[in-house]
């Protein structure tokens, strides 16, 4: 069994509903089970920031799949929640980042792990860190608590707990 944590966000509404739509498809292969949720975020977005507010989570799976398998099936939940590719790091549904499997490196044309940008959003890191802070990103030679230590202060008031983890349906 491989060890895995995946990003979730979304900015269109309904977007607690997109969350939980994409833990229940994930849920639905025999291969991906779910181990830990984290607490729902409201997040100022990052990068483009002309769109409206995020919900983030991260989630902590054990599945038989490869990285590339897992990956297949995380678009899948993308396209099944109509998903539409428009402005890079603008408006979406739903979207889902693998960030760590096990403590692979690797690089392909699809597929980076560690997910490269994962270390500087604290929409990531904030609600990785409240369900693995001491999960060290060997990549990087740090772990979570770490990397949230080096995070800018005004990056981290972006990111609010919306919904406590022991409410999200599991
Ligand atoms: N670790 C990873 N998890 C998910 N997708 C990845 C990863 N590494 C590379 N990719 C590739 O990134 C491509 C673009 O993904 P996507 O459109 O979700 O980017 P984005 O959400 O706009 O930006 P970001 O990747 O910074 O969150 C995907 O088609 C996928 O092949
Ligand atoms: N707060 C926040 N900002 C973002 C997010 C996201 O999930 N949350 N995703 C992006 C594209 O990957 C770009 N910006």
């Amino acid at each position: 069994m491989n060890t895995v944590y995946i990003a979730l966000g979304t900015n269109i509404e309904p977007r607690e509903d997109h969350l939980k739509e994409a833990l229940r498809l994930l849920m639905a292969h025999s291969e991906i089970t779910i181990e830990k949720v984290s607490s729902i975020y409201e997040t100022a977005p990052v990068g483009y920031t002309d769109q409206a507010d995020f919900l983030n989570m991260v989630v902590h799976v054990h599945t038989s799949d490869s990285p590339v398998e897992l990956l297949d099936k995380c678009q899948e939940i993308e396209q099944q929640l109509g998903r539409k590719r428009g402005v890079r790091f603008g408006p979406r549904t739903i979207d889902l980042d693998i960030l760590l499997y096990n403590h692979e490196n690797s690089k392909t044309e699809r597929l980076i792990i560690p997910h490269p940008r994962m270390h500087q959003r604290a929409f990531v890191l904030i609600p990785l860190y409240e369900i693995a802070p001491t999960i060290l990103i060997q990549a990087l030679g740090k772990n979570v608590k770490e990397l949230v230590r080096e995070l800018p202060e005004t990056d981290i008031k972006d990111v609010r707990i919306w919904m406590q983890s022991g409410s999200v349906e599991e």
